[in-house]
């Protein structure tokens, strides 16, 4: 199949169309970690690809913005948009941002679908049992200290998808073994277009 692509004249694929990957879990629940493998693997492949850091994004786009219902909810439309108009651009844009509200992803989901951006959506199911001990950033310890309160899965809501498009346990399962399992999908959606892996069309 590589050949049919230099048989072509072109001294690498065309590129694919872009996509909005969102990885929504729990704080350590793995989302970050599974973003930048993800992210490196496809840009060793030739993919244009961003990573909307929730962190960064807190920092300039959404700065002043808190954690109740409303701020969350403010945060993930204005990272939706972000992510949409890469996405339109043929940027794989992966957001590993927690969005613990359902009608807040659906409402990202449905302005994609209607602007025909492809979009995905990946549940970093990590149980919170796991993500407490992994406490990356300390804050089930503080929330257990009494020092923060409206933790999201400890004492504030997390929606967990109903339907993702992939349920991902990390628990036990290597961090590349993780990216590799949202890469699979994004190849079975036809989404990465050439597969450097196989040389091969994924659509
Ligand atoms: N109260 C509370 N609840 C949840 N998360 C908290 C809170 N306070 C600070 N943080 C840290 O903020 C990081 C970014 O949050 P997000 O923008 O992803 O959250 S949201 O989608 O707007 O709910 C988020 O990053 P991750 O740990 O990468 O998920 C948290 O570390
Ligand atoms: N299979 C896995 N996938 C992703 N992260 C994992 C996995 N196994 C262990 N981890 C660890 O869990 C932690 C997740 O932290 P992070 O990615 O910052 O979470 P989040 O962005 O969801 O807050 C990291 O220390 C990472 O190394």
């Amino acid at each position: 199949m590589k050949s049919i692509a230099f048989a072509a004249g072109w001294d690498r694929p065309p590129a694919a169309a872009g996509a909005t990957v969102w990885l929504t879990g729990l704080p350590s629940s793995g989302k970050t970690t599974i973003a930048l493998e993800l992210a490196g693997r496809l840009r060793a492949d030739g993919h244009r690809v961003e990573v909307l850091d929730g962190d960064e994004i807190r920092r300039f786009l959404s700065a002043g913005l808190g954690f109740s219902r409303e701020d969350r909810h403010t945060n993930v439309q204005r990272i939706g948009m972000v992510a949409e108009v890469l996405a339109r651009n043929g940027v794989i844009t992966l957001v590993p941002v927690i969005a613990p509200y359902a009608d807040s992803r659906d409402l990202v989901r449905l302005r994609h679908e209607l602007g025909a951006v492809p979009y995905v959506e990946v549940h970093v199911a990590t149980p919170v049992e796991v993500c407490s001990v992994r406490d990356v950033k300390g804050l089930y310890a503080k929330q257990a200290a009494g020092e923060i309160s409206g933790l999201t899965g400890v004492d504030d809501p997390y929606e967990a998808p109903d339907k993702p498009d992939l349920r991902l346990e990390t628990q036990g399962r290597t961090v590349q073994e993780s990216a590799a399992a949202v890469h699979r999908l994004l190849v079975a959606r036809g989404l990465l277009g050439w597969d450097a892996d196989s040389g091969a069309w994924s659509a």
